[in-house]
């Protein structure tokens, strides 16, 4: 067993309902990790018409993307102590929930949501700067709405390196696969 993977639990997933968010940057990487989370989704009794898959441009957008699946008013901002999204919805003279995006759709039946993305480190400053901002937001969301985000995003600083985490030709270990189980458990105990 690698020294670095999570020890393997089992967990029931029949009853749960699953969001998978991807990034369309780095596709080749993007789509076995994709592949690999779903298959384990499958494997732990998730039903099929229960995964829902959604894209956006890159891993920049995926913190908003993730966001938009849920109300306003699922969204408490009590990290920062501020008023609640149901507080500034109530103030607010524009009805935000005709905003595109804002629709109170069925998101907040979702039990969990992975966030999939890839960062290949450029020339520039810019890999560090969307990686940071990228997984500060996923955490932000996953805590102001109580629901599990899993950080599905590969920061890696070459092609080989991102490969070997996509289990591409043959090479190292599909990370896609031990995502796919964190979304199963972290639903499952939500539940409990
Ligand atoms: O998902 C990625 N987005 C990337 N950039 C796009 C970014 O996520 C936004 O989509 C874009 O800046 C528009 O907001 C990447 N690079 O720039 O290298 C990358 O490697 N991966």
């Amino acid at each position: 067993m690698s020294l670095k993977g999570p020890s393997p639990q089992h967990h029931e997933g029949s009853a749960l309902r699953i969001a998978i968010v991807h990034a369309r940057w780095n596709e080749t990487i993007i789509e076995p990790l994709v592949a690999g989370a779903k298959e384990k989704l499958l494997a732990c009794g998730v039903k099929e018409s229960n995964i829902v898959v959604q894209s956006c441009p890159g891993s920049w957008e995926l913190p908003i993307a993730v966001q938009r699946l849920f109300s306003a008013s699922q969204i408490q901002n009590t990290a920062t102590g501020g008023p609640s999204a149901t507080d500034l919805l109530a103030s607010s003279t524009t009805d935000l929930t005709s905003l595109p995006g804002s629709s109170a759709s069925s998101a907040g039946a979702f039990d969990a949501i992975i966030a999939v993305g890839v960062l290949i480190k450029g020339e520039t400053m810019h890999f560090e700067y969307i990686a940071e901002s990228t997984c500060q937001g996923l955490m932000r969301v996953q805590l102001d709405t109580g629901v599990p985000v899993i950080l599905g995003v590969l920061t890696v600083l070459n092609d080989e390196q991102a490969k070997a985490r996509a289990g591409v030709e043959g090479k190292g270990h599909n990370h896609g696969e031990d995502w796919g189980l964190a979304a199963v458990e972290m639903g499952v105990k939500r539940k409990e």
